[in-house]
């Protein structure tokens, strides 16, 4: 059994056979990044213009915050939060900090390419293994301490970016046991039923990642894209994006692929695959994709949210019954990632032990994924 958080990542080697290219200096776009089944242009404008519905936001300062974050998880899967308790001055910390590391030449940031069993570092994004084709970004991963990466990175000055990260970490933790109370107590879960909650309380040992993402300008963003559809393997994501869209949720039953609009200071809150278990499917994970655009360069960062090491999840009893049989079997975080690293898209039903009662499939087996 996995004892630290990187080990609980780690089972989920990826092979990469292609070599990494410096994309903000690439004219036109290459056969390898040319994906034949291109995103469609920008969502957002048409969905404003036919006046569908956006994605929820929440101010976490509002009386009725338990029940709105409910209502978006039951419908949506995804949401942005507004005061939430991270300063601006951090996410623009971060922001620079992330910029700073994909500014750098190519040959250095390869001084801290993910090595294949590895979960740290530098590289392309894990899921292009299941892909024809590769994707308009590029990513660095931070599981534990930065501090190897950072120093071949920034030999002489490599404790900003530490700092920064640890932070950023520090910081993200608090708000996701945070959204964890309500999001449980807008089930009706109590902190006497989920026994990983304590005895540090307050979700602290709870594992996590930080994922900075970088999106460069492309020169055909049709046929291109930044990041393929998935779902997170996580309990759930806090994603800060720069001002640039590119976020798209995919909305079953109508509107499709609908852009998440950066808004300032408002962080988005995915749901992730480990509750879905959780709540026996009532909090669907959704499934989400990055687009890349002409002008622009894109910035993410996500705080990847996950059960400590080796606690196992599965259906919460408060939300099984006769009449609601539990329909995940019981997975741990590290088995789950090695599941989806194997399987990608078919991991959440290869664990499911029933068919849903409401007759759908899982978030993850949605029809109309872009495969290149
Ligand atoms: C904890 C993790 C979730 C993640 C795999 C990882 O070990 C670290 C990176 C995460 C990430 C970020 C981009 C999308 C994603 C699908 C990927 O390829 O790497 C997720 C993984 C996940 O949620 O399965
Ligand atoms: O860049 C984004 O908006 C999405 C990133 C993402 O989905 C991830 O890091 O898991
Ligand atoms: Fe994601």
């Amino acid at each position: 059994m996995p004892s630290r958080a990187s080990d609980s990542m780690r089972a989920q080697p990826v092979y990469f056979h292609h070599k990494q290219l410096d994309l903000s200096r690439v004219k036109k776009l290459p056969d390898s990044h040319a994906w034949t089944t291109a995103p469609p242009k920008d969502d957002y404008p048409r969905g404003e213009l036919l006046n569908v519905e956006t994605v929820p936001v929440v101010d976490l300062a509002d009386k009725n915050a338990q029940d709105l974050l409910g209502h978006a998880c039951r419908t949506w899967g995804v949401f942005q939060v507004k005061n939430h308790g991270i300063s601006k001055n951090l996410l623009e910390e971060i922001e620079s900090a992330g910029k700073g590391l994909f500014s750098l030449p190519m040959h250095q940031k390869l001084k801290a390419a993910r090595s294949p069993e590895g979960v740290s570092g530098y590289g392309v994004a894990r899921i292009s293994s299941f892909f024809p084709k590769l994707m308009w970004s590029e990513g660095f991963t931070i599981v534990g301490s930065p501090l190897e990466h950072a120093r071949q990175l920034w030999p002489h000055d490599y404790h900003k970016f530490c700092n920064v990260m640890k932070e950023y970490e520090k910081e993200m933790k608090k708000l996701a046991g945070k959204l964890m109370w309500l999001i449980l107590g807008s089930l009706g879960v109590t902190e006497e039923e989920v026994k990983w909650a304590s005895p540090k309380g307050a979700f602290e040992g709870g594992n996590a990642a930080i994922q900075l993402n970088s999106y460069p300008a492309c020169p055909e963003p049709d046929r291109a894209m930044g990041l393929a559809a998935h779902t997170d393997s996580t309990i759930l994501t806090i994603l800060h994006q720069n001002n640039t869209s590119g976020l798209q949720v995919l909305r079953d039953g109508g509107a499709g692929w609908v852009t998440v609009p950066p808004l300032p200071g408002a962080l988005v809150v995915n749901i992730g695959d480990l509750l879905h278990i959780l709540s026996n499917g009532l909090y669907p994970s959704v499934l989400h994709r990055a687009v890349v655009n002409r002008t622009r360069h894109r910035f993410s960062v996500a705080y990847l949210y996950g059960p400590p090491s080796g606690v196992t999840i599965s259906p919460l009893q408060k939300l099984v019954d006769q009449g609601r049989p539990p329909l995940y079997r019981p997975v741990t975080w590290t088995e789950y990632l090695g599941t989806k690293a194997k399987h990608f898209d078919k991991a959440l039903s290869l664990v499911r032990v029933c068919a849903p009662l409401n007759g759908f499939g899982d978030a993850n087996d949605h029809q109309s994924v872009t495969v290149g």
